[in-house]
C-alpha cells in the first residue's frame, strides 16, 4: 500500500512532509546556555507521541513508568526490557522532531557497566532509541561512563529514584537539609561521567536551583521547582487520563478521563438505543 492511501496512523505522507530538524542532546545544552527552557513528557505509543511531537515537546521519555501507566502494575519495578522495547519502537517511529529517551528498567543495568551496555544497545538497535536514561548517582558513574564511551547518550535521574523506593523508605522528597550536598555531588558525578542531562525528582526547589547552577548539563525537574532547565511529567497525570490521588508536583492541564468516559457512555447508549450506526455509517 502506498503512503498516500495508507488508512491508519501513518501521519502525513513522507513526500509532503516538510523537513524537520531532530532535537539532539547538544541542542538541549545550548538551550540551557541561552536560558531557554524545554519540555519533556512521557509517551508510550503512537498517538500520544505524534501529538506531543506536533506540540513541540522537545523530549519524549518512554518511562519505566509504563509499568504502572500501561501495564497496570502498582509500581515501576516489575516492567521488563522485553515489554518496553516495543513501546520505544512505537514512539521512535512516531516522533519526527523530539529526542526519544528510553528508560532502563529496574534490574537491567545496576549489576555492572557491561549489563548496562548490553541493555542499552538493545534499546538502540531494536527500538531506535536516541538515548537511554538510568536512575542513580555516584554509584552509577561507571555505567554512565561505559555507555557514553560506547556511543550511547545517557540521561541520569537523581533525587527520588522510584526503582529504589524500598531503600529510600517510600515516595519521599530527597535532599532536604544536610542531604542537599549529596544531590549536588550526584549531579556533578553524572556530568563528569558523561551524562548529557539529569532528571531531578522530588528535590526542594532551592536545592534543585543550586544543582542547576553547579552543572553545565541541563537539569530536568519533576517536583523540583521552576529553576530547572526543563520539566517532565507523566502525560496521563498531566492531562487527566489517570484518576485518583496525584503527587503534589502534578498540574492538571486537561480532563481526558472525563472526555473518554462521556464518549464511551454516549457510544454505548447509541448502540443500545439503535441510533448507531446510521445510514451514513452503513454500506
Ligand atoms: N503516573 C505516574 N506518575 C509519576 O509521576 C510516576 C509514575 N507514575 N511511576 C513512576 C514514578 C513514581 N513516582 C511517584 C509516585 C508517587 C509520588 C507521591 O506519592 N508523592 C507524594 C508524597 C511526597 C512526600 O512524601 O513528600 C506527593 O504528594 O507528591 C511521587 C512520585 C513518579 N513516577
Ligand atoms: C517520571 C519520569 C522522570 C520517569 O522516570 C518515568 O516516567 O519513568
Ligand atoms: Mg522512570
Amino acid at each position: 500500500m502506498s503512503e498516500e492511501t495508507a488508512p491508519y496512523g501513518t501521519g502525513p505522507a513522507k513526500a509532503e512532509a516538510p523537513q524537520i530538524k531532530r532535537i539532539r542532546t547538544h541542542h538541549l545544552r545550548e538551550m540551557k546556555q541561552r536560558g531557554e527552557k524545554f519540555a519533556m513528557l512521557t509517551a508510550y505509543e503512537q498517538y500520544a507521541a505524534q501529538t506531543f511531537d506536533e506540540a513541540g515537546i522537545e523530549v519524549l521519555l518512554v518511562g519505566d513508568s509504563a509499568s504502572n501507566n500501561v501495564f497496570g502494575n502498582e509500581t515501576s519495578l516489575p516492567v521488563t526490557v522485553d515489554e518496553l522495547i516495543p513501546l520505544v519502537r512505537a514512539v521512535t517511529r512516531s516522533a519526527r522532531r523530539a529526542l526519544v529517551v528510553a528508560d532502563l528498567p529496574f534490574g537491567s543495568y545496576q549489576a555492572s557497566p557491561e549489563q548496562a551496555y548490553l541493555t542499552a544497545v538493545r534499546f538502540m538497535k531494536e527500538a531506535n532509541a536516541h538515548a537511554v536514561k538510568l536512575e542513580g548517582g555516584v554509584e552509577m558513574a561507571p555505567q554512565v561512563r561505559k555507555l557514553t564511551e560506547g556511543g550511547i547518550p545517557v540521561m541520569a535521574h537523581i533525587g527520588f529514584t522510584p526503582q529504589s523506593e524500598h531503600n529510600l523508605g517510600g515516595y519521599r522528597v530527597q535532599g532536604r537539609g544536610d542531604a542537599a550536598k549529596l544531590v549536588v555531588e550526584e549531579a556533578i558525578a553524572m556530568e563528569e561521567s558523561g551524562a548529557f542531562a539529569v532528571v531531578m525528582e522530588m528535590v526542594p526547589g532551592d536545592v534543585a536551583a543550586e544543582v542547576t547552577a553547579a552543572v553545565s548539563i541541563p537539569t530536568i525537574g519533576i517536583g523540583a521547582g521552576v529553576q530547572c532547565d526543563g520539566q517532565v511529567l507523566v502525560w496521563q497525570d498531566a492531562f487527566g487520563l489517570r484518576t485518583g490521588r496525584m503527587p503534589r508536583f502534578v498540574k492538571q492541564y486537561a480532563d481526558l478521563h472525563g472526555v473518554l468516559l462521556q464518549a464511551a457512555r454516549d457510544y454505548a447508549a447509541d448502540v443500545k438505543a439503535g441510533t448507531f450506526p446510521e445510514a451514513e455509517h452503513t454500506f
